[in-house]
């Protein structure tokens, strides 16, 4: 049996709990009689190098070399300016304005777009420098070694393009974050039976060269320098027989966070899409609490 409650309506509900009717204030509510503090000229000191709005969510359409060509995933978005000494503030909404037009026409995370986007920002925010950096959930099927059993796996991602009208040029920046395993050469080495293996995190930052942004699918071209140069890759799902080829594959390939970051700064080092890189190790210790980690930065000018 339902039991009843005898509620008041929902207007006399928000008033028992300290709701009060708006007053009828003195401040203009037209825009155009607003006061625009952002646009306030002064001396305020300082010009900021970056001003803008953060961890903010966006659907995107994703396109990969692998399978599924196309998706769409939630973003991360940073998106921020520059501005000058005599300015209060930037004007914020114009910000969230542009990616709601983006998103409209179907917000394709292509360089292309992204070195539009970055212009147009710096344009409709009147200042000299804009920035959009972007993380997103990067999807990808991954096949079983042995029985070729399909599944989906995913890597973090990211792009960041900084466009400055003083010079007219564009800074192009990629980012993965890529799971795989490592299996401890030293363990190996002096046990009779077995060597501790964990899964370590490889996170790949570049900077590309201007010309050389282009079609190629940095997704993968990072992905592959993290996966390939790992004890074994990770697989969405494992039947016996590939389970005893990752082992297998595991045991043959040992290494230490050392080795892994050398061999994926080798690997970046000869992409010619690549300026600069930093690349880092962690791997989740199975025989500690602790992880270990090692990073190598270069530059090839
Ligand atoms: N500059 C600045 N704006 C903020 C800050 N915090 C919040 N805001 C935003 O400022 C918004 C107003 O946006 P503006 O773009 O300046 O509004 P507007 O001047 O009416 O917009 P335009 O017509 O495009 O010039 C508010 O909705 C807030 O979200 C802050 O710390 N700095």
């Amino acid at each position: 049996m339902i039991k009843t409650i005898d509620l008041p309506t929902k207007a006399e509900r928000h008033k028992r709990f300290g709701s009060v009717p708006p007053i009828k204030g003195s401040k203009p509510t037209d825009k155009e009689k607003m006061p625009d503090l952002q646009n306030t000229p002064n001396d305020f000191l300082f010009a900021i190098n970056s001003v803008g709005i953060c961890n903010v969510k966006h659907p995107v359409i994703v396109h990969s070399e692998l399978e599924p060509k196309v998706q769409t995933t939630i973003a991360t978005f940073a998106l921020t300016t520059s501005l000058n000494q005599m300015s209060k503030g930037i004007n914020m909404s114009r910000l969230t304005e542009l990616l709601q037009q983006y998103h409209e026409e179907g917000f394709v995370l292509s360089f292309d777009h992204l070195q539009r986007f970055t212009k147009e920002l710096a344009e409709k925010m009147e200042q000299t420098s804009a920035t959009l950096e972007v993380t997103f959930p990067w999807f990808f099927e991954r096949k079983s070694p042995a029985l070729d059993k399909v599944g989906l796996m995913h890597a973090d991602a990211k792009m960041k393009v900084t466009y400055n009208s003083d010079v007219d040029q564009y800074t192009y920046e990629t980012g993965l974050t890529g799971a795989v395993t490592t299996l401890c050469p030293c363990s190996k080495e002096i046990s009779e039976y077995s060597a501790h293996n964990q899964r370590g995190y490889v996170r790949i930052e570049t900077v590309l060269y201007s010309d050389s942004v282009c079609d190629k699918d940095w997704k993968k071209a990072l992905l592959d320098a993290a996966e390939t140069n790992a004890s074994a890759k990770l697989h969405p799902i494992l039947k016996r027989p590939d389970e005893k080829l990752v082992t297998e594959n595991a045991y043959e390939n040992p290494r230490f966070v050392e080795d892994m970051v050398r061999l994926v700064a080798a690997d970046l080092y000869e992409n010619p899409l690549v300026k600069a890189f930093t690349v880092e190790c962690r791997n989740e210790e199975s025989i500690h609490v602790h992880d270990a980690i090692a990073t190598i930065t270069y530059e090839k000018e």
